[in-house]
């Protein structure tokens, strides 16, 4: 029965509508129903603009749902906390402060953890900068940095706090291929290490593939759920080259498909209007 399991987050028959400028609205999410388990890496795939970050807005609680509801550990998400960690495609570092003082800061802000003394801030940092592979980096201002290495700081600020849940919008989409991928295995490794549970968002089907326990296909316009695609494919990293086994193009293929027809379907309709 829905909503009696323990799920980790709950989204509840929820809509999101915008106020336009006409003074009309526009309903960027119809509907969505979606459960995600403690542990669970979930990934999110849509067309463009079907509504993926603004779903992982409302789950942050950066924006409330116009209708439905977003249970966290059963309760309903009254606004941002730390419990759920935060990374974006662009890094948001805070260009004066050194890579170490940027992962310290996600520590200082924080009611539950500002007790903490300033020696034991910076041994925490320092432990997550070595979690995401920068020891020796510490003293590196952001431009200082190459884009993964940027976004290796953005990941370890999102964790250093120790958050439940992990959100991910797009956060390998400015990188290069080599990087991206590099950066998917530390995920996985991290995601193994920490328990925490990811929402991931991307455009990418191969990272999808690759780094979901199960993928969320959305519909265009007003995002829905489309299907779930569980995806059994073991752990990754066991695998040297789990990217060319036939089980991992199986499922590649079905959700290029599911996308595929979504796209269509956008191309139909602003061919006929
Ligand atoms: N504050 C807002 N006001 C009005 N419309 C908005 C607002 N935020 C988002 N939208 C609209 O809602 C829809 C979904 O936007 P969203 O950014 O969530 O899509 P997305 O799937 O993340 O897109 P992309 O894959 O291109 O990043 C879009 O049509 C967008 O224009």
């Amino acid at each position: 029965m829905p909503g009696t399991k323990a799920e980790k987050i709950r989204l509840e028959a929820v809509t999101k509508t915008f106020e336009v400028r006409d003074g009309g609205t526009f309903t960027a999410l119809e509907d969505v129903t979606l459960d995600v388990a403690p542990g669970e890496f979930l990934v999110v795939v849509g067309p463009s603009g079907c509504g993926k970050s603004t779903l992982l807005d409302l789950v942050s609680g950066l924006t409330k749902p116009t209708g439905g509801r977003i249970l966290l550990d059963g309760a309903p998400v009254t606004g941002p906390a730390l419990d759920r960690g935060i990374v974006f495609q662009q890094y948001a570092l805070l260009p004066w402060r050194t890579a170490l003082r940027n992962i310290e800061f996600a520590l200082e802000a924080q009611p539950r953890l500002d007790r903490l003394s300033r020696k034991n801030r910076v041994e925490r940092a320092r432990e997550y900068l070595d979690l995401v592979g920068l020891s020796g980096f510490e003293d590196r201002y952001p431009h200082e940095l190459s884009g993964g290495m940027r976004q290796r700081v953005a990941i370890a600020r999102a964790l250093v706090a120790d958050p439940a849940v992990l959100l991910m919008d797009e956060p390998f989409a400015a990188l290069d291929a080599q990087t991206r991928e590099q950066l998917q295995e530390e995920l996985l490794r991290i995601w193994h290490k920490t328990g925490t549970t990811v929402v991931f968002i991307t455009h990418g089907i191969d990272e999808a593939v690759y780094l979901g326990q199960r993928v969320a296909v959305m519909t265009s316009r007003p995002g829905r759920i489309k299907q779930v695609v569980e995806v059994p494919l073991g752990d990754r990293q066991a695998d040297d080259d789990v990217r060319s086994s036939p089980e991992f193009a199986a499922h590649r293929h079905q959700v290029w498909s599911l996308l595929r027809d979504e796209v269509t379907a956008v191309r139909e309709v602003v061919s006929v209007g």
